[in-house]
């Protein structure tokens, strides 16, 4: 995808992810191989041909034609992940290849509803995680987090009874999650609904995060920042529809997370280029970029890395802004956040007088 001095350049400079599904790294390959040893049954190839072959099922992932499109086969993806270590060898997998990409730091979503209503419980789903999470560091000193994400087609009181399961074991206070999210269907499921699990969140000190106009409209945005007073925007594209908007998350410092293979195949847009990478640095809108669902969209981060220096040709500068700005919106603590920006510093020096 990338020229190779370009490749390295961009694979040298030190990423945080900030937006990726857990279970939107189950690459078809594992998908059926967990379905055949968990016995899980997956749909009927004579009523859905994607099921038919590990080819087809690829195939299809190249022709999404919405977030729903996609929505359906994440679903039934992640209906094979049934035990602890099915959790841990996915997240192990993920963590191996953002470290391969340059990821130092990586806040992963993962969606407990999800599993919880197949009966997996939600200590199965985290424990796996955290295995990983342990291994990763112990293996590349690669840090993470994760991002506990309501699924907003489903209702308040749902999204609820897993934030207290998630409070009552603790684990928002000795730092297993480190923040919520709101994730699934966006039209028609507005962020206020969920304002009062917000609120509880926000009253206990607890990190916020939303994804908003991916294909809602900006007062999907507006409504998660002033109602679900949310730190971050995940997606975001199109935050440059409202010039007030744009101009306020710039000056309040808020994170986008933007996902731009994610978006070209889910088609909120038609290719990279028309992603509003250059108007935000131009206002000053910090951002990071991310993979999302990178065993549905073709492209882990670095792939989206690649992308974006294709279809706008950033300077060193432009990266470095990108680079500090993510770590400064990152969710770990100060000293991690200096180690982060002392490796940046590095990167700049070794590439300082190279025309990328
Ligand atoms: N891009 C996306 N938007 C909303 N919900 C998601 N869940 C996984 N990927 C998603
Ligand atoms: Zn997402």
């Amino acid at each position: 995808m990338c020229q190779s001095d370009t490749h390295q350049f961009l694979q040298d400079l030190p990423k945080c992810e900030h937006h990726l599904h857990i279970e939107g790294s189950l690459s078809p390959a594992l998908l059926f191989r967990l379905a055949k040893a968990n016995n899980v049954p997956l749909p009927d190839p004579a009523f859905d041909p994607s099921f038919a072959s590990l080819e087809a099922l690829e195939a299809r992932y190249e022709h999404f034609t919405s977030l729903n499109d996609f929505l359906h086969y994440y679903f039934i993806g992640m209906s094979v992940l049934i035990t602890e270590s099915d959790f841990e060898s996915l997240a192990y997998e993920y963590f191996t290849r953002a470290h391969q990409d340059g990821v130092h730091h990586a806040e992963i979503f993962f969606d407990p509803q999800a599993h919880t209503h197949r009966k997996i419980p939600y200590s199965t789903v985290v424990n796996g995680l955290v295995a990983a999470q342990k291994r990763a560091e112990k293996d590349f000193g690669l840090t993470s987090k994760l991002i506990l994400c309501f699924l907003r087609h489903l209702s308040e009181t749902d999204a609820d009874v897993t934030y207290q399961e998630a409070v009552s074991l603790g684990h928002f206070s000795n730092g297993i999650v480190a923040g919520i999210g709101l994730d699934s269907s966006e039209v028609g499921f507005p962020p206020e609904i969920f304002r009062e699990v917000y609120a509880s969140a926000a009253e206990a000190g607890i990190r916020r995060t939303a994804h908003a106009g991916e294909e809602g409209d900006t007062t999907y945005i507006s409504k998660a920042l002033d109602i679900c007073k949310t730190q971050r925007i995940d997606h975001g594209i199109r935050l440059v529809e409202d010039e007030k908007l744009l101009q306020r998350v710039a000056r309040e410092k808020i994170l986008v997370t933007m996902c731009p293979l994610s978006n070209v195949r889910l088609r909120c847009v038609t290719k990279v280029a028309e992603l509003p990478v250059r108007r935000f640095l131009d206002e000053g809108v910090r951002f990071s970029i991310n993979s999302d669902d990178p065993a549905y969209f073709g492209g882990y981060i670095l792939d989206n890395y690649c992308a974006v220096q294709e279809a706008f040709g950033l300077s060193l500068k432009d990266w470095r802004f990108i680079a500090e700005a993510a770590i400064e919106g990152s969710w770990c603590d100060e000293v991690r956040k200096h180690v982060l920006l002392q490796k940046v510093v590095e990167w700049v020096e070794k590439y300082k007088d190279i025309v990328i």
